[in-house]
């Protein structure tokens, strides 16, 4: 019986081994398949193809006519003939019913899609001449899917930065309410989050997001529902914090919650894909028209 159960005991180790084998191969197998996909993407930048790397003297964003579908003979037109100005150094917002396609117009701002009709512009500019990863440098961007890296809190601030400024990060973690967050955790900035860390809320990653954006220090910022898993008194200190930040930047807002555009510079509806009416808050309350009714539903579900 002591020497069956001894020969067992010393079958435990390697049998352990061979199971930490498997599973490492398949995560391994896993990563070369995803590493695949993104080598047989089609390259965004064709080598060859000479786009600009500056921007020019004017930088507000001008959509003429833009028309849009999402891939597939079955799609319908999500956006049509939207003709639109984002000043420079001014805060747009973009209001909307759910489905009406206020993401959408922000990832062709990003250059997720290109237009199936119309153009943008940088002032004088087609936005199609000028270089992919250049512009983006330019952007700073908090979307609903947005990604957190697997990695430390401190490298998703500062994402692709090796020696990240550690008062800019301080100052991004200041704007982004994230002090108490961070200092409560034992390895503070160093705590891995993402897929093989700690788990975060949505508000945490919004938080984070909001930092990295601030990090970045982009010249257009684009949000989209950036402040909707916050607790309402998050949401305030930040939106107060991101004040001084939005100053002489182009921003652009997309929110649900009124109270977070209604101080924009100027608010655009949208309406099943088109522009239903724009102006400022005190002006679309005059109008009496789609905007108010989104007030008036908002403030129904308050009540
Ligand atoms: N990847 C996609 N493929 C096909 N259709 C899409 C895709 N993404 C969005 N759509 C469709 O495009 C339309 C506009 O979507 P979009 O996300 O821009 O609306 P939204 O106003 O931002 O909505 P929400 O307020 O719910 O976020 C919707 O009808 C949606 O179903």
């Amino acid at each position: 019986m002591m020497a069956i159960q001894y020969i067992v005991g010393q079958l435990n180790s390697p049998i352990d081994l061979l199971f930490n084998f498997m599973q490492q191969f398949q995560d391994a197998k896993i990563s070369i398949e995803r590493l695949n996909e993104i080598h047989e993407l089609e390259d965004e930048e064709p080598l060859g193809l000479r786009l600009a790397t500056d921007l020019p003297f004017r930088k507000e964003i001008v959509l003429r006519n833009v028309c849009f579908r999402y891939q597939g003979s079955e799609s319908q037109e999500v956006l049509s003939n939207i003709d639109l100005v984002i000043p420079e150094g001014k805060t747009t917002a973009i209001v909307g019913m759910s489905g009406s396609g206020k993401t959408t117009i922000l990832k062709l701002l990003l250059r997720f899609y290109e237009p199936t009709k119309g153009r943008i512009q940088v002032g004088s500019d087609s936005l199609d001449q000028i270089s992919h990863s250049f512009w983006r440098g330019k952007c700073g961007a908090v979307l609903q899917d947005s990604f957190i890296f697997s990695d430390t809190i401190l490298k998703n601030i500062a994402v692709g930065d090796d020696y990240p400024d550690k008062k800019r990060v301080q100052n991004a973690i200041d704007i982004a309410n994230l002090t108490d967050f961070i200092d409560d955790l034992p390895l503070g900035l160093n705590t891995k989050i993402g897929a093989s860390g700690n788990g975060i809320s949505q508000g945490q990653k919004q938080r984070i997001l909001i930092a990295r954006a601030f990090y970045k220090d982009p010249e257009y910022i684009f949000f989209d529902e950036a402040t909707n898993s916050l607790d309402a008194n998050n949401e305030l200190v930040i939106m107060e914090n991101l004040k001084d930040f939005f100053v002489g930047r182009t921003v652009v807002i997309v929110a649900h919650r009124l109270s977070t555009v209604k101080n924009a510079d100027n608010i655009i509806v949208l309406h099943k894909g088109s522009i239903a009416e724009q102006g400022t808050h005190q002006e679309l309350i005059g109008n009496n028209g789609r905007y108010l009714e989104l007030v008036r539903n908002q403030l129904e579900n308050i009540v």
